[in-house]
């Protein structure tokens, strides 16, 4: 069934989409972003000038994506530092900006003590905003250098678990460069598949409410010139059921230190069906979404997000008379409340192995994650 689905990727630009980067205009330095709300009709910029701005992009998801956020909160903690408002005050701002991505806050505090300690050192602030600016380009660049490893063993894991290629690799929200310093997460694996001719297709889960996959997935598959097929939530069930699934590869935004995965709102289910069906539920992330502080899942706070983003669907300028706050176009009547949790958590039992730059763990166990966390660098200080 795979094939009579064939969409391939039509668009030839570079498959690596930057999606932030620091300058320094005259007028002062800026973090640019990739508006990922406006994606994929629009490719527009948003230029961020202080800690404020930036928060408010990454509580919009205009910034999105654990590791992404990491480096987005470093940068911020610089920007603010540069231009001269309070560090502290901006930091607690930007880590505070969403509660489940553990990398934010990991991102945010390296900036942070890089700051402090440039000041400790009897640095004037102009030095210590330097340091915090050469801490978040180190964490920009070792993500990018993370994403390329765990690239590298995430094939050589489908390869022993899936021999003779032609996978049929089912994700679940955006994993890409849109989340990433490099090509991202899990998407990055399905792509060095693609590379080495052994993805067959990608199904792509749409990803609801905000459609990160139909929106962001897609489109970073489209530019990669991968098969390709787009498919909507309550649809993956009878993917398995016919076969058509040959593993799952999906990301994580905190991984608790029994090994339990927060990760998109629907990636909980995927990982039953893929239990039930024999099929390796496989999660991709860097140790710096792995969080040995909150010791198992139900320690981890599930972002609540708004109704409005469940009960109406986003037309960007058409503004609707009556609509919720969103401004989108109501699916449902007004007034309907909708639970809306951003993300689920997947018990360490259901997850067939966790592909991180420093190794590969499987079966999924505390300690076992600990010392492959332990080969990492010292993330938090850099
Ligand atoms: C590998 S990080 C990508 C991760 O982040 C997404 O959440 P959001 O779009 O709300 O930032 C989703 O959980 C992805 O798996």
């Amino acid at each position: 069934m795979a094939d009579q689905y064939a969409q391939t990727g039509e668009d030839s630009r570079p498959t690596e989409i930057p999606a932030l980067r620091w300058e320094e205009p005259p007028e002062g330095p800026v973090l640019v972003l990739l508006d990922q709300t406006r994606l994929p009709a629009e490719e527009v910029e948003l230029v961020c000038t202080d800690a404020p701005a930036l928060v408010e992009a990454i509580r919009s998801l205009a910034v999105r994506g654990a590791p992404l956020l990491g480096i987005a909160g470093a940068y911020g903690v610089a920007l603010a530092a540069v231009r001269g408002f309070d560090v502290d005050d901006a930091a607690d701002a930007l880590a505070g900006a969403r509660p489940t991505a553990v990398n934010l806050a990991v991102g945010v505090r390296r900036a942070q003590s890089a700051y402090r300690a440039g000041l400790a050192k009897g640095g004037d602030v102009q030095q210590a905003a330097e340091a915090a600016l050469a801490a978040a380009r180190r964490l920009h660049q070792e993500d990018a250098e993370a994403s390329g490893r765990m690239a590298e063993r995430g094939l050589a894991l489908l390869d022993e678990l899936l021999p003779g290629g032609g996978h049929r690799i089912l994700t679940h929200c955006n994993t890409g460069s849109l989340v990433s310093g490099g090509e991202g997460t899990a998407f990055a694996v399905a792509l060095a598949a693609h590379r080495a001719g052994q993805l067959r297709r990608l199904w792509v889960d749409e990803t609801r409410p905000l459609l990160q996959g139909a929106r962001l997935t897609a489109y970073e598959a489209a530019r990669s010139g991968m098969a390709y097929t787009l498919l909507t939530d309550n649809a993956a069930g009878s993917l398995f059921a016919a076969g058509e699934v040959d593993a799952v590869l999906i990301g994580a935004d905190r991984i608790a230190a029994d090994g339990s995965v927060a990760n998109k709102v629907g990636s909980y289910p995927l990982a039953v069906l893929a239990r039930y069906h024999h099929v390796p539920f496989i999660v991709v992330a860097p140790v710096t979404t792995v969080d040995p502080d909150t010791p198992d899942g139900a320690s981890i706070e599930v972002e609540q997000r708004p109704g409005h983003e469940v009960t109406e669907v986003t037309a960007p300028q058409v503004p609707v008379a009556g609509a919720e706050a969103g401004g989108g176009v109501p699916v449902a009547p007004l007034g309907t409340q909708a639970y809306n949790p951003a993300f689920d958590v997947t018990p360490p039992e259901l997850v067939t192995a966790i592909v991180t730059e420093e190794g590969v763990v499987s079966p999924v166990t505390a300690k076992a994650l600990a010392e492959v966390c332990a080969r990492s660098r010292q993330v938090t200080t850099g």
